[in-house]
């Protein structure tokens, strides 16, 4: 929620006026949003710029927030969401409703960049038009504006027609996190002249069904490059597809070392907040444990005339600790 400078003043002097003060429950005090919504035609004038594309997955609002207010382009409510945020030991055990419930979380937060949010596993293989109704809940329940769909030439009618009623759809090729199972694991594609070339298949088919963007994950670099340079109405966005791609995304928490799984090779780490994590859930049990916390400062007092009369009046009820 944004205030207006003149707002924010007014309802500090109320507060001054009435003797309250700010608590954490209360929305951050912000100047109003400067930066300008990331729409798809600035998306495709930064490809043909050669400006790099920086996409981020976020999961909550103070993730979203943080995109916002940090030049994030584009925000991506990943369904990786499953296993950093939520403990699933994989992408396919998400739900559509947990995807829409995170969305909007995350838009509430994010507003200026392009907010994407990947169709959970079993939401558009059905059919098209089940596809079409679970892309609708999340364009109109979670607030996104496209969708990210995992798979090559087989979903390129799914992708047409949700291009079709105006949902913009971002490919996915690649490691298809979604088919971990079928694949074997979690393996790098693309890495022999027929693998690639059915990777850049894909891409064009994609393109040519109208994706205004593609997901490139843990492919060759040279193969990431060339699909990149093929490609003239869609961006490509890379994750383990090297260093030649319109764009880069990763996941928050692989980028700030909040995840304690899988490091791929592809990830790297930006912070290190799991340090700051321990270092300051362990330095507040033990001030709980040894009372250091929480000190007078932290505590609130009675005037010294009504602790009195409390005495008093508890010690005539026989109220006596
Ligand atoms: N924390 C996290 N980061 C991700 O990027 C991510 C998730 N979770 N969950 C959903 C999917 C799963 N992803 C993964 C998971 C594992 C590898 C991985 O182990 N890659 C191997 C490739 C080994 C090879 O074939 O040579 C690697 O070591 O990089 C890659 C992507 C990407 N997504
Ligand atoms: C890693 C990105 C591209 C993703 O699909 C996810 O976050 O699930």
């Amino acid at each position: 929620m944004m205030f207006s400078r003149q707002q924010i003043r007014h309802t500090r002097l109320h507060q001054i006026a009435s003797g309250r003060r700010w608590m954490s429950v209360r929305p951050e005090e912000r100047a109003p949003e400067t930066r300008k919504k990331i729409t798809i035609q600035h998306l495709l004038n930064m490809k043909r710029k050669h400006t790099p594309i920086a996409m981020l997955t976020a999961y909550d609002f103070p993730t979203g927030r943080a995109c916002e207010a940090h030049g994030v382009d584009i925000t991506l409510v990943g369904d990786s969401l499953a296993q950093v945020c939520l403990g699933y030991d994989a992408t396919t055990r998400l739900t559509l409703d947990e995807m829409v419930h995170h969305c909007r979380a995350v838009a509430r937060g994010s507003k200026a960049p392009f907010l994407v949010a990947d169709m959970p596993f079993g939401t558009y293989e059905a059919g098209v038009d089940d596809a079409v109704r679970n892309a609708v809940r999340l364009v109109r329940e979670g607030g996104v504006d496209a969708v990210k769909i995992e798979g090559g030439v087989e979903v390129v009618d799914t992708v047409k027609r949700l291009t079709t009623v105006g949902i913009p759809v971002m490919g996915h090729i690649g490691l298809m996190p979604q088919r971990q199972a079928i694949q074997s694991g979690y393996r790098v594609q693309g890495k022999s002249a027929a693998g690639a070339l059915s990777l850049v298949d894909s891409a064009l088919a994609l393109e040519a069904a109208g994706a205004f963007a593609i997901v490139l994950e843990a492919i060759p670099h040279a193969v990431g490059a060339h699909i990149t340079r093929r490609l003239h109405h869609a961006a490509t966005i890379g994750i383990g597809a090297g260093w030649e791609t319109d764009g880069q995304v990763l996941v928050w928490d692989d980028l700030m070392g909040t995840w304690g799984g899988h490091k791929a090779k592809f990830v790297r780490r930006f912070g290190d907040v799991r340090g700051e994590v321990e270092r300051g859930v362990h330095a507040y049990v033990q001030a709980v444990r040894d009372r250091s916390f929480p000190s007078a400062s932290e505590s609130y007092e009675m005037p010294a005339e009504e602790a009195e009369r409390f005495v008093g009046l508890a010690g005539a009820r026989g109220d006596e600790p």
